[in-house]
């Protein structure tokens, strides 16, 4: 079982709106891979938490782990997209997830889970930061915590950064939040002493960066892998092409598959996302693929 914490919004963008939030649609994405899926998060008693709870219901979540604010909104965000699709987001504050009680998460088996997912943005109110933390300490040794950074300027906690670096077990971050944590934190000036200094001082075993069209890099163990892109064709928006990325990071490494065959597949799946709008499909055939590619592999690490 695949734990998920964290927000569901709605992405309003100029000319349609979508489901997003980078903790759902991690979650999206693995559920539709064929994992074992749970997902705690808390939707406003609106028009767009109904639509929230319908879509969840349909795609096989369970209702009970999404709590119903009768105070708050649900979440939205306004996106402005540049020439290239690509995004600035406008978070609205105060919103339903904010108040996310974990609770029930913690009375539950989820603490078992082989992987927990969590990220940033939840960790902005006082409540979410602390939720959440309280959540990750009482999680068992057994537990791969999976950390994606979503620096979303000013909706950051520096505390929550530095507390969710050291309970990570692996870290997705794309190249701007990787210098933002540099400037923090400080450290070896240059790129790759740093990368090595930030995973020996939070004792983080796999590091991914992404790195927009030009591609990205995994280091697990000794060797960095890079992935080189040779530009994106076709976009349409690239919000939640980072989502879609660490879910297949995530699903590589449950299945042990290499990291270089995780790494190809991670960078296709993440263009794919760049060309539909916003960051889930609605087509079920989408994931035909990448559900083949990612069932685990005998010759696996
Ligand atoms: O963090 C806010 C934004 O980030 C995304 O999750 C994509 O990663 C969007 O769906 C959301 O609006």
């Amino acid at each position: 079982m695949i734990v998920v914490i964290g927000e569901i919004l709605i992405d309003i963008f100029p000319s349609y709106q979508r489901i997003g939030g980078a903790p759902f649609n991690f979650a999206y994405h693995l559920k539709q891979l064929g994992f074992g899926v749970r997902f705690f998060t808390r939707v406003g008693d609106d028009d767009h938490g109904h639509r929230i709870l319908d879509f969840m219901e349909n795609r096989g979540f369970d209702a009970e782990d999404v709590q119903i604010d009768q105070r708050h909104p649900t979440g939205t965000v306004q996106v402005a997209l540049d020439s290239n699709g690509v995004p600035h987001f406008d978070i609205r504050e105060n919103v339903a997830y904010d108040h996310l009680s974990l609770e029930s998460a913690m009375g539950s088996k989820a603490q078992d889970a082989r992987m927990i997912y969590f990220g940033s943005l939840i960790q902005r109110s006082a409540n979410g930061y602390g939720q959440v933390q309280e959540f990750l300490r009482s999680s068992t040794e057994q537990t791969t915590c999976f950390c994606d950074i979503n620096m979303r300027p000013p909706h950051v906690n520096p505390r929550a950064i530095d507390d969710s670096l050291h309970r990570a077990d692996i870290l997705k971050v794309n190249e701007e939040e990787l210098d933002d944590i540099r400037r923090r934190l400080g450290g070896p000036p240059s790129a790759d002493p740093f990368v090595s200094w930030l995973m020996a001082r939070y004792a983080i075993s796999t590091l991914a960066i992404t790195q927009g069209s030009r591609g990205s890099t995994i280091v697990s163990g000794d060797l960095p892998i890079h992935h080189l892109m040779s530009g994106r064709d076709d976009v349409v928006d690239t919000v939640g092409a980072g989502d879609g990325y660490a879910a297949i990071l995530a699903a590589g490494h449950i299945n042990r598959i290499p990291w270089e065959t995780v790494i190809d597949q991670a960078s296709v799946f993440a263009a794919r996302i760049c060309r539909i709008p916003g960051a889930i499909p609605d087509d079920e055939h989408f994931y035909d693929q990448p559900r083949l590619l990612m069932k685990g592999n005998a010759n696996g690490r």
